[in-house]
């Protein structure tokens, strides 16, 4: 466990580490050393020259200074340790969450990182900083005691070193059943913990069906409650018979010395001093010897929570280029990309070109993949085979963070953190002035949004962004992504319905972001399809037609198809502000399972 501990906290830690051992095993040799010293103080007491006595009061003297001095500073160092454990380990966690595929995500994961972040981390800080000094004492103090005993009486020390094994034996027996125990109860803990999440994030689904505190949710969520009132029943009667087990075999060890000792006196080959002697060390061992044991399952405890952590820690992150490529402009290619969600193939070969500084569309049914060629490119995740370059390099041997810094993602469903509108927007770069904020709003024509609200600029927008409808969250992400200024856009246009205004605006808005920037937009409005300089259309996994929209219609192939059907809908008028939101429309491009 302590090898598994320093290998966590890296080498950085280890000469503190080390000290800290020392000073705790110190002040547990020392404080054993004093208990014995009590053997010759009784013995020189009780004996022909009680004058002799004065030599060995010195030396407890000088023994109990140096355990209380080696005591207060491994204590310090025990809570230090513990504070740059729990530092240490939250960074090291944080970088390994930072690295991961964004697939890894799930909502179970995602419960399961926050108790690692909080439980885990504390339970294993704990070892340093409560577990480590009494247990040490609870095992070497005993161990130095019955080491030192051979020098007064090898009897009585055989007898107590033979009562070891079985001790110990009977240690392992308790901690494995208190291990059992709790890796059960854990595990209900966690599926609880996910449960009640799961349940909270739900509940606006749940209460639109009318069904927040009866349904299946709510059910599932008091079965797994009920799981884990069982399982934590079960943890304390499996437990409690191994503690039990331990203090009777710690009081049956010492009778066999006490009786022992007894018998060794009566027969008159041991002085009475030296058994008064035993008899007080053996009661003053059966407390902290138990009091180890109960520790144990605390330390099984942290055990299994750092296993967890070091499963999280060897999870594969994206790997990094050893040799980074600094990419040549910013077209960008797919090149024959095959991809799947853990083996559901989503891409099978599609590949495009997307020119510098033009704007491509990507239209497709729905589940075609057109959001995953943008996670490609942004390389949330990795290709399963073929390649995504930028200015003519692997974004795999691209440096990440020049990566970051080449790309801006405006999502569909654009999250505002609690927060002004001006922090909101400065999130796309920090150090930009109150000026270049401004401006970038007033391009993405944010400042209109800003005008109507009770507080202007200052207003605080809350978690989420609740206080903005859903094009003028666009906006605001819009904006962030002119100020960031990379020089490749990614963007998830907005399928809520807008208003006409809004509709303008967020057109608009796009259009001084796509102002000189390569920019790949999921379409979902037909102004926006029919802006771009290109329209890729995906279907099947693979880009079926690419062109613009009159080379497109001129082929009469699926976007032909599709506009047919568009120019037939009633009301429909191909102006600026005034087109049908496009998500339905698009839905409509014939889809192979359909026939078409
Ligand atoms: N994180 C994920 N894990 C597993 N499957 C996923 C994940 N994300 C997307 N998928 C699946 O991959 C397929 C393609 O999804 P994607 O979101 O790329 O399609 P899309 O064309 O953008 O769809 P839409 O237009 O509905 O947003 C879908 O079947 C989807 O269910």
């Amino acid at each position: 466990m302590i090898r598994r501990l320093f290998t966590l906290l890296g080498p950085e830690h280890r000469g503190e580490l080390r000290s800290l051992l020392g000073w705790l095993v110190g002040a547990a040799v020392l404080q054993g050393a004093a208990f014995v010293l009590l053997v010759p103080i009784l013995r020189a007491l009780l004996g022909d020259n009680p004058d002799d006595v004065w030599p060995w009061i010195l030396a407890l003297v000088a023994t109990t200074a140096g355990y209380g001095f080696a005591h207060r500073v491994g204590l310090l160092a025990s809570a230090d340790a513990g504070a740059g454990l729990s530092r240490t380990v939250h960074h090291r966690i944080g970088d390994r969450v930072a690295g991961l595929p964004l697939g890894w995500f799930s909502a179970d994961r995602t419960a399961a990182v926050n108790q690692l972040a909080t439980r885990d981390v504390m339970d294993v800080m704990g070892v340093f900083a409560h577990l480590l000094r009494p247990l040490l004492t609870g095992f070497v103090t005993p161990g130095v005691v019955v080491a030192l005993m051979y020098v007064f009486d090898w009897r009585l020390a055989l007898a107590a070193t033979l009562t070891v094994p079985m001790l110990a034996l009977v240690y392992r027996w308790s901690t494995r059943l208190a291990h059992q125990a709790d890796a059960a109860s854990d595990a209900a803990q966690v599926d609880a913990g996910g449960r009640v999440l799961e349940f909270a994030r739900a509940q606006r689904v749940l209460r639109v069906f009318g069904r927040g505190a009866t349904g299946p949710a709510a059910r599932a969520l008091d079965e797994a409650l009920e799981r884990q009132r069982a399982a934590g029943h079960r943890q304390l009667s499996v437990a409690v018979p191994g503690l039990i087990g331990f203090a009777v075999a710690v009081q049956a060890a010492f009778t066999v010395v006490i009786i022992l000792g007894t018998y060794l006196a009566l027969d008159g080959s041991l002085d009475a001093p030296t058994l008064l002697a035993v008899l007080a060390l053996a009661a003053r061992f059966i407390e902290p010897v138990a009091e180890a044991a109960a520790l144990g399952a605390e330390l099984q405890k942290a055990s299994r929570a750092l296993e967890r952590i070091e499963n999280l820690l060897a999870l594969p992150t994206l790997p990094t280029p050893a040799a980074p490529r600094h990419p040549e402009g910013t077209g960008i290619e797919l090149d024959n990309v095959v991809f799947g969600y853990e083996g559901r193939r989503v891409l099978s070969g599609a590949s495009a070109w997307l020119a510098e500084g033009t704007m491509t569309a990507l239209v497709g049914p729905s589940g075609s993949g057109k959001t995953t060629v943008t996670r490609l490119i942004a390389r949330f995740w990795d290709t399963d085979s073929g390649a995504v370059r930028i200015g003519g390099v692997d974004v795999r041997e691209i440096d990440p963070d020049e990566l970051t810094s080449l790309i801006s993602v405006v999502f569909q469903d654009v999250y505002l953190f609690e927060g002004s509108i001006e922090d909101n927007i400065r999130v796309g770069r920090s150090g930009a002035s109150a000026e270049q904020v401004r401006e970038a709003a007033r391009l993405a024509r944010v400042d209109e949004i800003v005008a109507r609200l009770p507080e202007g600029w200052d207003t605080r927008v809350g978690e989420g962004g609740s206080a903005l409808s859903g094009g003028e969250r666009q906006r605001v992400s819009i904006a962030r992504a002119i100020l960031k200024d990379a020089p490749i856009v990614l963007l998830d246009e907005a399928t809520s319905a807008l208003d006409p205004e809004n509709e303008q605006a967020v057109a608009q808005a796009l259009a001084a972001l796509a102002n000189n920037r390569t920019l790949l937009v999921i379409a979902h409005r037909l102004g926006t399809v029919m802006a771009a300089d290109q329209i890729l259309v995906l279907e099947r996994g693979l880009v079926v037609e690419s062109g613009t929209h009159t080379q497109l219609i001129g082929t009469g192939g699926r976007y032909a198809a599709f506009w047919q059907r568009r120019r037939g809908a009633e009301g429909w008028r191909l102006a600026p502000g005034t087109a049908p939101t496009g998500e339905a429309a698009l839905a409509r491009l014939p889809h192979p399972a359909a026939g078409h």
